[in-house]
């Protein structure tokens, strides 16, 4: 289904200026009772629906992306009203979000820095529950002759801070360039280098203590794989 209308236009209120482009930082974008409906679905659903990775376990919906196309399922009631939602905004280029993954974080918790592939659009939503976390961003690894040799931490530029509730939307250069990453950690100082404090509500200098996050990572795959009905025939 196509959404109706592209409001990127609203969403530029939202834009955080001191970030590479584009990224969205939307506070408050479901109300604690979403949140918590949100968290009773995805624990409701079959213990066969998670996989358990080192650091955290997910649930896929709507299809394993593959390059030959995505086999596309049908993605849930609960979760589909939210990739309209979303999409509404104009997040994909007018398509509508046909991919969910859910990510569970335990306290301490974290994903490595990685690329999210092409087999997306190249937008990535993401909504938080439960917890904040720190989201960070590196540069990615160079092989120059004579460069000094390059560690997480000298590529490493910036964070952002997603709080509970909150959707992110990253795009463009911040999406297709850099690697994004979330350090196994309990607590989180927030310094100068977390770009979109200010509209976080936490002070420079705060620190802050991590619970179990959940978080819906909502996107578009746009190659689907049209299965053709063979039935009855040779
Ligand atoms: O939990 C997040 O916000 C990030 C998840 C992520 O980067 C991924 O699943 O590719
Ligand atoms: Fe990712």
């Amino acid at each position: 289904m196509e959404s109706p209308t592209c409001n990127l236009e609203e969403l530029k209120r939202f834009v955080v200026k001191d970030a590479p482009q584009t990224v969205y930082y939307i506070p408050d974008f479901i109300t604690e009772d979403e949140e918590s409906y949100l968290l009773q679905q995805v624990y409701k659903a079959p213990k066969t629906k998670w996989t358990q990775l080192s650091g955290r376990r997910l649930q896929n919906w709507g299809g394993l992306p593959h390059p030959r196309g995505m086999v596309a399922e049908k993605i849930p009631d609960w979760l589909q009203d939210y990739c309209e939602k979303i999409s509404s905004l104009g997040a994909f280029g007018g398509k509508t979000a046909n991919h969910v993954l859910v990510n569970e974080y335990k306290q301490g918790e974290g994903i490595m820095p990685h690329e999210d592939g092409p087999l997306y659009h190249p937008t990535v939503t993401t909504i938080s529950l439960g917890s904040h976390t720190l989201l960070d961003f590196y540069k990615p690894v160079s092989c120059r002759e004579g460069e000094t040799p390059q560690t997480e931490d000298n590529r490493y530029l910036l964070s952002l801070l997603v709080m509970p509730r909150s959707l992110l939307i990253l795009q463009d250069e911040m999406y297709q360039h850099l690697l994004h990453g979330i350090q196994g950690r309990t607590h989180d100082l927030l310094t100068e280098q977390v770009v979109n404090l200010s509209s976080t509500g936490v002070l420079l200098g705060e620190t802050l203590t991590r619970g179990t996050r959940v978080s819906l990572t909502i996107r578009h795959v746009p190659k689907v794989m049209k299965m053709k009905l063979m039935l009855g025939r040779k």
